[in-house]
Parts: structure tokens; sequence; C-alpha cells
């Protein structure tokens, strides 16, 4: 197929700016370990708690792998390579290429489908997870229905439960069994679900404000000028959209062919960093910290997340947990609300279309939080002193905001969410007050 044209060594030809592709950027740039050997982990950062600590559940929330762009970045992205095919000029050889070698194949039925990389993500990153947690994610485990499989329903995180459930059969060699999911898009997909979050953010444009002034900001302006001047160009037609679709296809082009694309070299690292962080502003303002209510549509999702550790907690007692693993496969959506809601990632000063600079030390950098296939792992152990709770993202401990240890007794993370435990009730967080309608109308 189209995608598999060119295939190159993983660390040859990896653009500078690979670092820098927030939410379209492989998973790899998070963990480059696995460049030289995609099945490997990190022993040393993932071990129990103590010697005495035995896994008793695992629940893991995974973003779909490498996709498509969608049907809209296409389009950009068509209005891109029709613009600079028919009016750039330079002598550089990559703009040659560009014009006389690259191949716009891009088609708008494409729109955000999984690629055979995506697969490949979710088949070793099963693997991965087999060999950190054998006694949980196990084939006897697979085999006794132990370990549960849910989806949303859209095709790139269907196909990529499907493949995450075919990296542990091949990882088994099971061929005498097939294995089912559930899709349930009230858990994976909430942000759809949810009234208020639709009304007060996905439909009103000026929830994301900050997005649209960073697009005039002197920042991007010098990014646009930068590439009119590397086109030599109008500066008045690159203007911010064209300017991201550029840097959106140069990292579509290197996580789904795994090339450095000619189209990569219309951009420095100083441009990168501006245009991650116009990324790193969309995703705050609509999917984290931005407003209230994005982190808040989680709130079904982090109930179901703890009631499954609350289950086997309590089966736990009597020796026996009937569910052992769940994986649960969403969207970027799905998991920065829930890194949200959680209190992950939080900066001191909101991120804002004018303080690009102050936030340089940031600790909300998408590129770090949700590449393809970025997953956050909860793992239950019975140790002598009680049960406690690990945290992973992408692989990682990782601890929770307020708590100093790396994998606190599970009743301190009860205690430290004892809010949200007791409040944070979806229908009601939803649901769009009569009388005061959207919280922007009046703006
Ligand atoms: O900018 P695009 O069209 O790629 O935006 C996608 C979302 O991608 P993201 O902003 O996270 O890079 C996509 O999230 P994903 O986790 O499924 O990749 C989202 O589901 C999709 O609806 C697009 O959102 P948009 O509202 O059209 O911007």
């Amino acid at each position: 197929s189209v995608e598999n044209v060119q295939v190159v060594h993983p660390r040859i030809n990896i653009p500078k700016i690979a670092k820098y592709f927030g939410t379209k950027g492989r998973y790899e740039e998070v963990n480059p370990y696995l460049l030289d050997d995609i099945r490997a982990i990190n022993k040393t950062l993932l071990k129990p708690p103590s010697v005495d600590c035995v896994p008793v559940h695992l629940t893991a929330v995974i973003r779909h792998g490498t996709r498509y762009p969608t049907a809209k970045n296409v389009q950009k992205i068509q209005r891109l390579y029709d613009l600079v095919s028919r009016e750039a000029t330079n002598d550089e050889k990559w703009l040659h290429d560009i014009i006389t070698k690259w191949k716009m194949w891009y088609t708008d039925d494409m729109d955000g489908q999984i690629v055979e990389k995506g697969r490949d993500d979710h088949r070793h990153l099963a693997v991965r997870l087999a060999k950190s947690f054998p006694s949980l994610i196990s084939e006897e485990n697979l085999r006794s229905n132990r370990i549960k499989f849910i989806t949303s329903s859209k095709h790139r995180c269907v196909d990529s439960t499907v493949a995450f459930i075919e990296g542990l059969k091949k990882f088994w060699e099971v061929k005498d069994m097939d294995f089912g999911y559930e899709v349930n898009d009230s858990l994976m997909r909430f942000f759809d679900q949810c009234r208020r979050f639709i009304e007060d953010v996905d439909k009103n444009k000026m929830a994301l404000k900050e997005v649209e002034l960073f697009k005039s900001s002197e920042e991007m302006k010098r990014v646009q000028i930068n590439i009119a001047n590397r086109l030599q160009l109008q500066y008045s037609k690159v203007t911010p959209d064209l300017v991201e679709a550029a840097f959106y296809l140069c990292s579509y082009e290197f996580s789904i062919k795994s090339v450095n694309s000619p189209w990569c070299n219309l951009f420095n690292e100083v441009d990168a960093k501006v245009l991650e962080y116009a990324n790193d502003l969309k995703q705050y303002w609509k999917r984290a910290y931005g407003h209230d209510i994005n982190r808040k549509s989680s709130c079904i999702l982090f109930h179901d997340v703890f009631s499954r550790l609350d289950q086997a907690a309590n089966e736990i007692r009597f020796g026996h947990v009937t569910e052992a693993v769940t994986v649960q496969v969403g969207h970027a959506e799905t998991l920065l609300p829930l890194l949200s809601l959680m209190g992950f990632f939080r900066d001191e000063t909101p991120l804002t279309a004018d303080n690009y600079v102050l936030q340089g030390n940031r600790t909300f950098h998408t590129s770090r939080i949700v590449p393809y296939a970025a997953n956050l792992v909860f793992v239950l152990y019975d140790c002598e002193e009680g049960l406690r709770l690990q945290f992973l993202l992408n692989e990682r401990p990782l601890a929770f905001p307020g708590i100093g240890h790396s994998a606190p007794l599970y009743e301190a993370v009860r205690g430290r969410y004892r809010d949200l435990l007791e409040g944070c009730n979806f229908e009601e967080e939803c649901q769009v007050p009569k009388t005061s309608g959207s919280k922007y109308t009046e703006l």
C-alpha cells in the first residue's frame, strides 16, 4: 500500500522537529529506547512498590495508534500542495523534490483511520505490557475472560483494540480462540454525550479564543515570514492554517511512513516550538484545564476506573479478583480530560495567546503526554502493609499530584480524590441549566 513505500531504520532520518508534533507525535519520541527494540521494557522503572507486593488488577486507558489525517486536514494539505506546486520558487533541492517527486497521496476517505504503523503501535504495546505484568496480562487470564476490552466506536479505536488482541495472541501463539470487545461510547467518547461541553466549548467559538488569538501573535507571524521566505512566496498567502497544515504534513509523513519528508525543511526548531504551543493551546482549552467542563465531562470514566479498582480491592480480601485486566481504547480527547480531572500537568498560569515565552517551562506539553498510543496504566498491588496503587503514563511511573510516594496506599489515593469520588456526577455536570443557557452567550 502507498503508506509502505519507503521503509528506513527508525533511528535514521528523524526530522529535528519530531519531538514537537504534539498529539500528532510518534510514541517512540517519548520512549526512544523503543527505536532499538520495540518490545523492550524498562525493568528499572517498571517494578512493584516492594518485593512483597503482588499485582492484582490493571486498568489501561489507551489512545488509538497512528492514524491518517482527518478529512478536514487532508483538505488543508491539498490547498497547501496546490499553492506550493503552483507558486513557490527557490533553488533548494527539497523544493524541487516537493514539486517533481512528491505526490499528494492523502484522500478525504482516509479521514482519521488507523494506518499499519498504528496497528503495530498497539500490537507492540500489548506485548510490552504483557512482559511488564506477566501475572496479570497472561495467556491464562486471556483464555478465561479475565481480560476485558472496551473501545470507542471510531474505526481507529476498534482497529487498535483488535490489533492489541492480535499482539497478545501472537505473543502466546494462541490460535484456537477469538476474543471480543465491548464498544462503549458513554465511557470512551463521553465528550460527545456531555451537552454542557458541546454547547459551552465544542460549538462555542469563544471558548477557543486563545487559540484564534495566537494565530495573529508575533510568534506566529515570524513563522509565517520564515516560511514565506523559504518558499519565496507572498507573505499574505502563507496563512496560519497553511503553516499548520505543512507542519502536520511533515508529522504525518514521518509517523505513517517513517520518512523525513522534504516538507519538514519548511521549519526550524524555533518555528516548531511555536506550532507545538499552538496545538497545546487547542488541547488546553478544548480538553484540559481551559474550561472546567472539559475535565468534568470525564467523571463517568473516572468513576468507572475507580469502581474497577474498588471491586478488585474488595475481592482480593477473599483471594480472587474476577477482572484481572481492563483495556480501554479511546482518543486524546478521552485521556486529556481524565488526566486533568486528576490534576496532572497543571501549570500555575493558564496557557494563553500572549504568554508563549512565559510558558517555555510549562508542564502541559502534549508532545510528551498524548502521542499516538499514549497510555495511562493503573496497577493495584496487594502488599504486606495494604493495597497500593501505581500509576504509569506511557510506561513510566508518575506520582499522583499532591502525593509524594510513587505507589501510595490505595486508601491515600482515594483520600486524595475524595471529592471526586463522592461527587463528580456526569449527569449533573453535563446538564445545561435551563435558565442560564450557554456560559459564553453574552461574550
Ligand atoms: O486536528 P484534527 O482534525 O486531527 O483533530 C482531530 C483530533 O486530533 P487531535 O487534535 O487530538 O490531534 C482527534 O483526536 P484523536 O485522539 O482521535 O486523534 C479527534 O477525535 C477528531 O475529532 C479531530 O478533532 P477536530 O475537532 O476535528 O479538531
